[in-house]
């Protein structure tokens, strides 16, 4: 008898240590012992969060497995939290598993000082490399150019377009990183693609988040040979890297900076450390990562939105045909004369949320939000899909509606509550690249070719098919080009 009380006393106490929250913590679904919220998740959990801020309101508060999480489900609690507290929730959360990958880089450093230099090298280098000197613009039509002829090899028959875009995007990082560009079919170029393919599938995998919530798995099998694999997966690119530091350095001249590579060499004064060369290898891999799969998995969106809306695509097309013309090279400064196809991109950044719980963020130290008490230690999760599918601001945002964005006088409204870059201090380094490439790619590619669905197909693509890991991508699906 005395050992059934003992028992019930624990289990009672256990209850009460598990559902135990401090004063004033963000309200929100009590979840099951041991496993919080877990349980009551889909494949996309943005859309169980979002419900549940209609209950408990924008900041709300859920035990993912162990961890207590709060969710910002709204956009001026998002710029409250993220820009005005930035100080407070600017880290991400030690994550092992990925520290383990990249521990000096820039995506999934907590913080601290070695995050902080790179990522001001790394925007100050996106922005000099990139923006200013139109070195950017040139360097992804340069691509465009190689891309559309690769294109035209396949007019008429049903393809597939993720490989090409795949390449294009990274082969554009390698010429702004590295001063290069490889033929599609290089062999160095093709290990690193494989690798960053094999990256983000690691990345979406099971496993990957299983030992996100519950770190010491990284130990254990089969998660332990995750993580081996992992670890070999990533080795071709840091081979790569290490071979074009080399090449960087035995030919570096302080008076002719000629891309990202030599303005690391010039900011970080490099030396033969064993050390630096990780960090080097850390700062390219996160780039390659972070701006790989999501630049091309938009592009893949927007293609696939603009394929399934024929009268889209027809409206685009008279509008490019009007400002740049059938063979006119597109340029960023094209934007200003283009009202809907401006529209197009924004809706497609809106309509389809790539990263739709943004990327973690922790809590640095403890703070107060709109009289909710958040102690140090907390991780946060930034609700991007329920901004972009908010019906406060948005008309059946279940829609793909170009025109939302247009006013009564048919000009583009660059509406703030289009963020798909996230917000504050750890806002996306790659905005400027990623939005240069979205405009470029995806006009060049509707400019040339008339883009339709495979008749025959006998799985026709549809916008609603998609996998969510790091970032949601569409399905495969074919399409058919003819030139215009
Ligand atoms: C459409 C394409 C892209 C989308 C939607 C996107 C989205 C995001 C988001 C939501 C974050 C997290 C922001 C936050 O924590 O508030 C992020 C971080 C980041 N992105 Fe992007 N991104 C894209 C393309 C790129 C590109 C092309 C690059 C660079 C080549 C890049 C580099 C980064 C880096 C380095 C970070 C981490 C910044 C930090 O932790 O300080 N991204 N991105």
């Amino acid at each position: 008898m005395l050992l059934l009380y003992i028992l019930c006393a624990v289990i009672a106490f256990g209850l009460y240590w598990w559902y135990k929250k401090p004063d004033k913590f963000p309200p929100g679904p009590k979840g099951l012992p041991l496993l919080g919220v877990l349980p009551y998740l889909s494949a996309f959990p943005e859309r169980e969060f979002s419900a549940w801020s209609k209950k408990y309101g924008p900041i709300l508060s859920v035990s993912m497995g162990w961890q207590d999480w709060i969710v910002l489900s709204d956009y001026d609690v998002i710029i409250e939290t993220l820009v005005k507290h930035s100080d407070e929730f600017h880290e991400r959360p030690y994550v092992r598993f990925f520290c383990m990958l990249t521990s000096n880089g820039v995506v999934f450093t907590p913080g601290g000082q070695k995050w902080r230099s790179h990522r001001r090298f790394g925007v100050g280098a996106i922005r000099s490399f990139g923006g200013s000197k139109g070195v950017m613009e040139k360097k992804i039509n340069e691509e465009a150019l190689h891309f559309t002829q690769q294109l035209q090899e396949l007019e008429g028959k049903p393809f597939q377009i993720q490989d090409i875009l795949t390449n294009a995007v990274s082969n554009v990082f390698c010429n702004i990183a590295f001063g290069r560009r490889y033929d599609y079919d290089d062999a160095k170029f093709q290990s690193l693609i494989e690798s960053l393919v094999a990256l983000f599938k690691i990345a979406g995998n099971w496993k990957t988040n299983a030992m996100m919530f519950v770190p010491f798995l990284c130990d254990i099998p089969p998660f332990s040979w995750h993580v081996q694999k992992s670890m070999e997966s990533i080795q071709p690119i840091r081979d790569m890297i290490t071979d074009l530091y080399e090449e960087h350095k035995s030919t570096y001249d302080p008076k002719d900076i000629r891309d990202i590579m030599d303005g690391y060499l010039q900011s970080f004064q490099c030396d033969e450390n064993e050390f630096m060369l990780k960090d080097i290898q850390d700062f390219f891999i996160d780039m390659f990562v972070a701006g790989t799969d999501t630049a091309a998995s938009t592009l893949r969106w927007g293609l696939l939105c603009i394929m399934l809306h024929v009268g889209v695509q027809e409206r685009m097309q008279e509008e490019i045909d009007n400002i740049i013309g059938r063979y006119g090279t597109p340029s960023l400064s094209d934007r200003e004369k283009m009202p809907y196809c401006c529209a197009v991109v924004h809706e497609v950044f809106r309509f389809k949320t790539l990263a739709a719980l943004s990327l973690p963020r922790c809590v640095h130290k403890d703070v107060t939000v709109r009289g909710y008490f958040i102690p140090k230690g907390t991780r946060v999760m930034t609700n991007l899909w329920h901004v972009h599918n908010d019906d406060t601001y948005w008309t059946k945002p279940e829609l793909f509606a170009p025109e939302r964005h247009l006013n009564e006088n048919g000009k583009f409204t660059n509406s703030r509550h289009v963020m798909p870059f996230g917000a504050g201090a750890r806002v996306c380094m790659g905005e400027q690249l990623a939005r240069a490439e979205s405009w470029l790619f995806l006009i060049t590619i509707i400019q040339r070719f008339r883009i339709s669905v495979d008749p025959d197909d006998p799985d026709p693509p549809s916008l609603s098919r998609g996998s969510n890991g790091l970032v949601y991508i569409p399905d495969a699906y074919n399409m058919i080009i003819h030139s215009r």
